[in-house]
């Protein structure tokens, strides 16, 4: 099915968006090499926003040029926080407590984190109405269990179309807080909203958190970024009762991680094709969750070795299936493994990512098609699916789904067969803009085409 990418929803940073389509050429080599991996999405964003509301000026080195963090730029700039950028650093002059008096229309994009993360904080140093639009993706996305907090704490959220979802009209209204309760179960960026907005409630907050959270490491992740700007918060050994004390964000200067997910597909590159994969700049103390991939692939029979800030994977002759893997602590990378079932020596199940269905695309029904349209036997379950071994068909022209996930998982499986087109390879261009670039330092071969 021919999927219309969303173009307004990329930037200026997306020089891919350009090309219809890319076929990735088949690499008959190991896959050795060397590549620095660009900035985390997650930290960008986080930083980026806390940066915003901070008392003063902070210095961000390591920021991602991505179509997430250039909307998150935008929406930060239509308010009236004067930002420098010089490539990948960015000066951010923060509004502190100051309150904003004149209305703008805040366009975010595709992104989850700025669509999650930012409404609190810009409704409460607001006196006057603020509009949020977002991609045509994000406006489906959940928000309603955020906004449902935030209006018990005492924000006023207006739905200007449809009820529950993108775009909002943000009242000015004082925000109390008080004790909320939320389900941890459908997207953990929830919670970080609610965390990054808990400082400026006049009372502060307690939030209780029922049904576990997925992908738990990003709220330690925001929990450790409000603490870089000088913001504490209390927890439970639960890791599900959260408290907030009124307080304001300090700036603060600091280098940004590299993003571990975009990482994750060049370690795969490695399981694939055997040869040995070089990451020069993980931190590998990092709290992205998507670095337990490594772990992952040592079961399929790959090597880890690990230095300082190198990661190297080498992958081995055969690569090992017949099993069943939970995904749920790092589910952006469920559609990376299931790129490297085809290759393996046995079926293997994925499980408990059903809130994928929520994100960029309904990834499980996504991943489905294409490996179906690829000739492989694939099973859909609710949470996941199961895949067997085969040989992916050649010559076939796939949708990206507008999905940056969906085009990089492919572009693995095209590296294994004779050729593989990619439909609206700007797609990737939400997190890693540069990534059939990045291919190529490999000796991959990337036809474009305009
Ligand atoms: O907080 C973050 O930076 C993220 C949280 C996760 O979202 P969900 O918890 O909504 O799945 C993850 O999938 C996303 O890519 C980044
Ligand atoms: C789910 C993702 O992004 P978002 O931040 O938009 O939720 C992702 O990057 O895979």
């Amino acid at each position: 099915m021919a999927h219309v990418p969303d173009l307004e929803a990329r930037s200026p940073w997306s020089e891919i968006s350009q090309y219809k389509a890319v076929t990735i050429h088949q690499h008959k080599e190991p896959m050795n090499g060397s590549i620095t991996i660009p900035g985390s999405k997650s930290f960008t964003n986080r930083a980026l926003i806390l940066a915003a509301f901070a008392e003063g000026t902070s210095r961000l080195d390591g920021v991602l040029r991505s179509d997430d963090s250039y909307f998150c730029l935008e929406a930060l700039k239509s308010i009236g926080v004067a930002i420098e950028i010089d490539g990948e650093s960015v000066v951010v002059h923060g509004i502190g407590g100051q309150r904003l008096n004149q209305s703008a229309e805040l366009y975010i994009g595709a992104a989850g984190t700025t669509a999650r993360f930012l409404p609190g904080l810009l409704s409460a140093h607001t006196d006057v109405p603020q509009t949020v639009r977002a991609s045509r993706r994000m406006s489906e996305r959940p928000v309603k269990p955020l906004f449902d907090v935030l209006e018990q704490w005492g924000q006023a959220v207006t739905y200007e179309q449809t009820p529950g979802v993108y775009p909002v009209k943000l009242e000015a209204a004082e925000f109390l807080g008080g004790e909320g309760t939320i389900s941890g179960k459908q997207s953990s960026q929830f919670i970080s909203g609610l965390l990054m907005a808990a400082p400026a409630a006049k009372n502060g907050v307690v939030l209780n958190v029922t049904d576990g959270i997925v992908q738990h490491a990003y709220v330690k992740i925001t929990i450790d970024i409000m603490k870089e700007h000088g913001v504490n918060v209390t927890y439970n050994d639960d890791f599900n009762r959260f408290e907030v004390a009124p307080q304001v964000y300090q700036p603060k200067d600091y280098s940004l991680e590299a993003d571990a997910s975009t990482a994750c597909y060049f370690f795969a590159l490695a399981a694939l094709h055997g040869g040995t994969v070089e990451v020069t700049n993980m931190n590998l103390d990092t709290n992205q969750p998507d670095i337990g991939v490594l772990e992952i692939l040592e079961t399929f029979g790959c090597t880890v070795e690990t230095s300082g800030s190198t990661v190297k994977v080498t992958g081995p002759e055969q690569l090992k299936g017949g099993r069943t893997i939970s995904m749920k602590e790092m589910s952006d990378q469920a559609l990376t493994i299931a790129a490297l079932v085809p290759f393996c020596d046995g079926p293997i199940t994925i499980t408990d990512v059903e809130h994928i269905r929520h994100h960029e695309s309904d990834r499980i029904q996504a991943m489905t098609e294409s490996l179906t349209q690829l000739g492989i036997d694939i099973t859909e379950h609710q949470d996941g699916w199961t895949i067997h071994p085969g040989q992916p068909k050649a010559g076939e022209s796939l949708s990206s789904y507008d999905d940056h996930r969906i085009a990089m998982s492919l572009a693995l499986i095209g590296t294994k067969i004779e050729q593989l087109t990619i439909e609206d390879p700007g797609s990737v261009s939400k997190t890693c803009p540069t990534f059939f670039d990045m291919l190529e330092q490999f000796n991959v071969r990337v036809s474009r085409k305009a």
